[in-house]
């Protein structure tokens, strides 16, 4: 039995283990299914061994973003992914409802800020800040995001600004990027560019600010380096006809274009020129911009003593006199007070050097050319743009064998975007964690607040010793420089010294790794000089285009007296102070670029050196401090889009009040115009009428007034011709025997038997009727008056010509009356109305009144 009763509860304590351990493991991550982890603040425990395999197994599983809290991590493969980035992929982003349910993608950063800007009450200008060492894909993230917004924010305009935005890209690569022994295609200058989007969240331009070109790569090429793609570019892509006039021959080598012989898929010379075309740069234009980069190669291939034939090829293309640039390379102008100007023959090494500055100086001024030319044609005018998605690749943090100038600025750089990180993020999350009430100990970050003292830092900093190191007006000593700053700088823990270095140098702490410069060079590079005769004879050039590029600069910056007091690192502290402000005035959005390999081989993960870029950027602080908050945030989440989702509605309730009582406030106030045209219409059309019945009522008085005036007068006439016809009548008309038969209608008519053919004088028809009973009589009425009064007697209407009418004469024998032309009229009649011939006119009402009162006359 008790045998038995250990046996159950052996099996009971293993059961026992056997659940504790199941539940353990699913609490611990399931290391066979870590490539599945999407959000890295889901593994547990989280540990940087844990996050760097959840990556390993994910960059195995072909899987390259995976996020981060904030944060989303790239990591860069290396080789073209299919259909990663294709137009369906953004699509998909765009259009899906919550992209953050979709798997991890650099579309889904591209997507949130873009609903950020167009989600806010008050649009909020949004940053998508791409960070990361050379080579882990910063370039490549922006160009993904470039065209990204120049899909899903397109207009259908004539003018696709977006082809713009996107054309700027290869040519500021061909002209700013190169390749590096960390990276084929590295930014050789820092780059914010701000896509404009206008209120209806379209893109209608673009400007790009640009940060510190690193030119002294004009003129000089670390080992296994290469000089800006687009010298490259022009020696492989040149056609013959170009060759000729660069001066450039096929097999011709260049003494600033190293390592040329391999060729790079960036080295594609008619890309380059088709973006130039696009954006506007005429081929006049493009022909000067080549003549000028060829006449640079052709001053690296110069040598003094004696002067080799590139100088004369170098001037050619620079179109300045061969002579003048010999001179002035070789020979140093020093002013000399009142005596004016001293010449001084340089040294081979000094012409040198004053070779190398022609030629950066050039690369530089045309570089800023190009940037202010694309500017001006992809920007859009301030009033047609309200807010903006601005997109930061600056170059990224470097660790060179031999570190100068160039490197602390670019690692500057990246100092101050790991504090607005840290800041923005750590710091303000935990404060904020503290402050809500929550059991939170704080997490240790690194803050390299102490490293940006150091290098920028008042009254003491690298910088300001180096500033005032170049403002006293004594020749450069890098082993001074190096003394002062390890004197005044000792008490910072961020710099060091290596007590066995020969050379003069220092090295700095920062966050992602500890980096040596070396002293030598680099207040000459920090004063930046360039000798005013330079600048002169490039005033002089004849090509415009040049000439353009040097106008006024003797005047501001370089002026006769000695180098400019505006030294590089000042100019670059406060371009990237102001970067920062803007930075810190949008919303932030943070990719960090992972590079797994350091020699960019395809699907390689080295994880030493993965995690040593984990540990740099504070990758798994910022998980940890995500984490904690995860489900505050996920709350907080929920508890938004609550909130979002109550205001929509409450919004769309709101506008369609609002659209009410605009449609009704509209409705009445057409009403009220309609009924305001309506009574006008109806005053005027009442006073045209009244008007016209006015002219009527007068026309008809003149009428009736002229008429009755023209009866009276005709009764006046008739009654003056009546006088004393009573008794000429009587004696002189005897009756007529009436017609035998009437005249047939297409037979002539009979000769009137008495006094026929009897004209007729004004109106007398009826007289003319009774004296001619056979009658063919011709009325001889001239004038309208007379016939008027013959048809009106008649009752025909009058008209023009000839006309024949039956009339009611008809009775009395008239068969038809025919007026002639020349006012005359023919009546036919048919038998003689004789009746008449005895009966003096009286007041007979038998249709023809009047005819009694009418005198005949017979001739
Ligand atoms: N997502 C990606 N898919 C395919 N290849 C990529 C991707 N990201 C980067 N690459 C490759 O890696 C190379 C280096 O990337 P990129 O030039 O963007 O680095 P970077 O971080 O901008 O470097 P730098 O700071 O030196 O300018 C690219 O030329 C490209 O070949």
């Amino acid at each position: 039995q008790v045998n038995g009763a250990r046996e159950q509860v052996q099996t009971c304590r293993l059961s026992l283990n056997d659940s504790l351990e199941r539940d353990v493991r699913t609490f611990l991550v399931d290391e066979a299914e870590l490539h599945t982890y999407d959000d890295l603040t889901k593994v547990n425990p989280l540990t940087p061994t844990i996050v760097l395999k959840c990556l390993q197994a994910r960059y195995g599983a072909r899987v390259f973003y995976t996020r981060a809290g904030c944060t989303l991590v790239a990591l860069n493969p290396f080789q073209p992914v299919l259909d990663l980035y294709s137009l369906d992929v953004m699509h998909k982003y765009h259009a899906a409802a919550q992209p953050q349910d979709l798997k991890p993608h650099i579309f889904i950063v591209a997507e949130e800020a873009y609903r950020n800007v167009r989600g806010q009450v008050e649009p909020v200008n949004q940053s998508l800040v791409v960070s990361g060492e050379s080579g882990a894909g910063k370039t490549w993230t922006s160009r993904c995001l470039m065209k990204y917004y120049a899909t899903v924010a397109s207009q259908d305009t004539v003018e696709r600004i977006e082809r713009r935005v996107l054309d700027s890209n290869p040519i500021m690569e061909a002209f700013g990027n190169a390749r590096t022994v960390r990276n084929g295609n590295s930014s050789r200058f820092g780059k914010y560019i701000q896509l404009q989007l206008n209120s209806s969240q379209l893109l209608v331009g673009a400007s790009v600010q640009t940060y510190l070109l690193e030119k002294t790569r004009v003129a000089f090429q670390a080992a296994n380096e290469r000089n800006f793609h687009i010298f490259y570019q022009m020696m492989k892509g040149a056609t013959e006809k170009q060759r000729q006039e660069w001066g450039m021959q096929e097999d011709q080598t260049f003494a600033w274009l190293p390592n040329a012989e391999k060729t790079l898929e960036e080295d594609f010379f008619q890309e380059t020129v088709e973006a130039m075309a696009s954006l506007g740069i005429d081929v006049d234009k493009r022909a000067q911009i080549f003549r000028l980069l060829a006449g640079i190669l052709q001053l690296g291939n110069v040598r003094f003593r004696p002067p080799a034939c590139s100088l004369r090829k170098a001037a050619a293309l620079l179109r300045v006199s061969p002579d003048e640039l010999e001179e002035r390379l070789s020979v140093q102008r020093l002013h000399a007070g009142r005596q004016g100007a001293l010449l001084k023959p340089c040294s081979a090494g000094e012409c040198a050097v004053r070779r190398d500055c022609l030629a950066k100086v050039i690369y530089a001024h045309l570089f800023e050319w190009l940037v202010t030319f694309i500017n001006g044609s992809m920007c859009a005018d301030d009033a047609s743009w309200c807010t903006f998605i601005g997109l930061l690749d600056v170059y990224g943090f470097e660790r060179f064998p031999l570190n100068s100038l160039e490197q602390l600025c670019i690692n500057y750089a990246n100092e101050k975007l790991q504090q607005h990180f840290v800041t923005l993020y750590l710091r303000a999350q935990q404060e904020e964690y503290v402050s809500e009430g929550m059991h939170w100990s704080i997490v240790r970050y690194r803050d390299n607040q102490d490293c940006l003292d150091l290098i920028e830092g008042s009254p003491s900093s690298i910088f300001s010793l180096l500033n005032e190191e170049c403002r006293l007006n004594r020749a450069s000593d890098a082993e001074r420089l190096s003394k002062r700053l390890q004197t005044e700088l000792s008490r910072s823990s961020s710099v060091s010294w290596d007590k066995f270095s020969t050379q003069p140098h220092f090295t700095v702490a920062h966050y992602a790794g500890d980096v040596t410069y070396h002293v030598h060079g680099m207040m000459e590079k920090n004063k930046d000089p360039v000798p005013p005769e330079l600048l002169n004879l490039l005033q002089q050039s004849e090509v415009p285009l040049l000439q353009s590029l040097f106008a006024g600069s003797g005047t501001e910056g370089h002026g006769p007296r000695g180098p400019s007091k505006v030294t590089v690192v000042s100019k670059f502290k406060n371009s990237l102070e102001s970067l920062m402000r803007i930075l810190h005035s949008t919303t932030p959005h943070y990719t960090r670029c992972i590079k797994p390999n350091a020699d960019c081989t395809p699907l390689s993960f080295k994880g030493e050196e993965v995690m040593s870029q984990l540990e740099a950027c504070g990758l798994v602080e910022t998980i940890h401090i995500s984490a904690a908050g995860f489900s505050i945030r996920y709350r907080t989440r929920a508890c938004l889009e609550l909130l979002e989702a109550h205001r929509n509605r409450v919004r769309s309730a709101k506008a369609f009040c609002v659209q009410c009582c605009w449609r009704r406030y509209q409705r009445r106030q057409r009403a009220v115009r309609t009924q305001r045209a309506t009574r006008i219409q109806a005053a005027v059309r009442a006073w045209l009428a009244r008007r016209e019945v006015r002219k009527w009522h007068r026309a008809a008085s003149v009428i009736q007034t002229r008429w009755r005036s023209w009866r009276t007068w005709m009764d006046t006439l008739a009654k003056e011709e009546l006088d004393g016809a009573e008794e000429k009548c009587e004696e002189e008309f005897r009756p007529m025997p009436p017609l035998s038969h009437a005249p047939r209608e297409g037979h002539p008519a009979q000769p009137p038997s008495v006094g026929a053919p009897v004209a007729v004088c004004a109106w007398p028809l009826g007289l003319a009727l009774a004296c001619t009973p056979h009658l063919t009589l011709t009325f001889t009425a001239t004038g309208f008056q007379r016939l008027a009064s013959a048809t009106a007697a008649l009752k025909i209407p009058s008209r023009q010509g000839e006309y024949k009418v039956e009339t009611n004469q008809f009775e009395r024998g008239v068969a038809s009356i025919r007026a002639q032309p020349r006012g005359s009229v023919k009546l036919h009649a048919r038998r003689s109305p004789l009746h008449y011939a005895h009966t003096y006119p009286g007041h007979h009402h038998d249709g023809v009144a009047g005819f009694n009162q009418i005198l005949l006359e017979q001739t």
